[in-house]
């Protein structure tokens, strides 16, 4: 939830704001992580598209790749070791792996907002909770404190944390995993983002937590008319919030569908594979 740069209300996405076509166009990318070791081909030849509303559930098992693409989107892979040998990452009619990073500042977080695994590595454990959502208004949006406060109670109240004053003022090792986790969703939707990138939101939380946070980010992309990709190794949790997914292997997208497609009539092996390793699937 860290910014560090001015609002401005003259984005380069906010250009793009009225066009239609999908709202983020992932083109055959390609990233590498060069290690001592040797090359990682991390993500080869991806294509991906979002639409305006939409879900879209990246599966795969672990080290398919998954996490490079969600984070390729904002250029969040280290630089080194990782670098991006080819494709093109279209948002609001630019190219995200090229824009300076300036303007890539800008848009993280005002236009393309993310929720992470383990809120304890993003939020800042010395500050308070409410600080942190406030602040990225007071960056994005030039909010005064009183209003980037009265804001922030009102996006914690939003996310469904009782008592948003007095949480407010807590630091995040008083609160509990699963509002932690609520925190960081009010921190990344606060600046009404067009897409959420969501990795593994859910994942760190007890089992009934995990159903209260999906339900929560279903509610809320309802509400706002967000784009979502989600990112999960959990068949479950895609037939109960994607619209679409895609389906990772060794870096490459080897299905993507509508969910009930590609879940009752999966085409590619790997995919079949996956589902029978979730045998109580339930599908609509
Ligand atoms: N910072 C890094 N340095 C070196 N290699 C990396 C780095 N990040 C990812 N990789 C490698 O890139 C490949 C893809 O990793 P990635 O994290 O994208 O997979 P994933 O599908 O998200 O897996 P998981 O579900 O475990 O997070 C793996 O081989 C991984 O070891």
């Amino acid at each position: 939830m860290t910014t560090d740069r001015p609002m401005t209300t003259d984005t380069p996405a906010a250009a793009g704001r009225t066009s239609a076509g999908p709202v983020l166009e992932i083109d055959g990318l390609t990233v590498d992580f060069r290690l001592d070791t040797g090359t990682v081909h991390a993500v080869r030849d991806v294509s991906l598209s979002l639409a305006q509303g939409e879900t879209l559930a990246v599966v795969g098992e672990s080290g398919s790749g998954k996490t490079a693409t969600a984070l390729s989107v904002l250029r969040l892979n280290p630089q080194p070791p990782a670098v991006y040998t080819g494709g093109r990452i279209l948002f609001g009619g630019r190219d995200l792996l090229r824009v300076p990073d300036r303007d890539l500042g800008r848009i993280r977080g005002q236009d393309i907002a993310m929720v992470f695994q383990d809120p304890m590595t993003s939020l800042d454990p010395l500050r308070r909770v409410g600080v942190q959502v406030a602040e990225v208004l007071r960056h994005h949006q030039g909010l005064s404190r009183t209003d980037a406060h009265a804001a922030a109670v009102e996006a914690l109240d939003e996310v469904g944390i009782p008592d948003p004053e007095r949480r407010f003022r807590q630091y995040p090792h008083e609160l509990s995993g699963g509002l932690r986790q609520r925190v960081m969703i009010a921190g990344a939707l606060v600046g009404r983002p067009r897409v959420l990138i969501a990795d593994e939101p859910t994942t760190a939380l007890d089992v009934t937590v995990q159903r209260q946070i999906l339900d929560l980010l279903v509610s809320l992309q309802q509400r706002h008319g967000m784009a979502v990709l989600l990112i999960t190794h959990d068949l479950g949790v895609v037939a109960e919030t994607a619209d679409r997914v895609a389906v990772m292997h060794h870096g490459r997208v080897v299905e993507t569908g509508d969910v009930l497609d590609v879940f009752h009539r999966p085409a590619d092996d790997y995919t079949r594979q996956l589902l029978a390793a979730t045998p109580r699937l339930e599908l609509a």
